[in-house]
């Protein structure tokens, strides 16, 4: 990425670019600033606030060229090359997630999926077959994994963490509900699902939960 943009920027970011995808697939070259807007969300004074951090201006009266913009808002995610992911833990999650095809239509391919379970280990998950984590650093080397996906329990994050870091993986995902620290220069996402639904029932205000319930 060229430059650090605000993570609400580029959750925006990463919704512009699906719909702009969804679009050209549909054959549309042109997209007004308001339409875009309404598809991510926001308002066509924000969107533009984005774009033109991105450097990126629309044309007054005729919008965005999508053939122009998809490949800035690409750049901004860092989606140039396409990543290369092992998902680590093929129980609910990871199984779920190795089936995504939107992944590969969003610049991620699957190239591994890994367990430590011998009953796990063999067994077929969406196009892959779970393999044994224990090759977990050959596996990374050999196929250049640029990302890892990490979907186990909670005790076990902080060792796959360490693992993956030191095969050489800069960038995890972490769905562990749990705090983990990772080596210098390797960053780390967590998907917290019981944060973010705890954000929308307070930005739902208090009481909401009980009237629908
Ligand atoms: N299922 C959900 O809806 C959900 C939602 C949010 C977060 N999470 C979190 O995601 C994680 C996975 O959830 P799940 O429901 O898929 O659990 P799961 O028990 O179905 O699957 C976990 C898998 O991880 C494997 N595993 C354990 N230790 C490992 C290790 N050291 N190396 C490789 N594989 C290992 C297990 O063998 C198992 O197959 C958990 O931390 C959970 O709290 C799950």
């Amino acid at each position: 990425m060229s430059k650090h943009l605000p993570e609400a920027t580029l959750r925006r970011i990463s919704l512009y670019l699906r719909s702009l995808s969804e679009w050209e697939q549909e054959g549309v070259q042109t997209v007004s600033s308001t339409r875009l807007a309404e598809a991510a969300g926001t308002t066509p004074a924000t969107l533009r606030k984005d774009l033109n951090l991105l450097g990126s201006h629309g044309r007054r009266g005729v919008g965005y060229k999508i053939e122009t913009l998809r490949p800035v808002l690409e750049t901004a995610l860092g989606l140039t090359q396409p990543w290369r992911v092992a998902i680590v833990g093929a129980g609910h999650l990871g199984r779920a997630l190795s089936g995504y095809a939107g992944f590969t239509t969003r610049g991620f391919e699957v190239v591994a999926v890994l367990d430590a379970s011998p009953e796990v280990v063999g067994t077929q998950t969406g196009e892959r077959l779970v393999e044994d984590a224990a090759a977990l650093e050959d596996i990374v080397k050999e196929r250049g994994v640029t990302l890892a996906v990490l979907t186990v329990p909670g005790p076990a994050a902080q060792a796959l963490v360490d693992r993956v870091a030191a095969a050489g993986v800069a960038s995890i995902l972490s769905f562990a509900p749990v705090a983990v620290s990772a080596p210098p220069g390797v960053h780390v996402n967590r998907v917290d699902l019981s944060t973010e639904l705890q954000l929308l029932a307070h930005q739902a205000g208090p009481g909401l939960g009980e009237r629908r319930a």
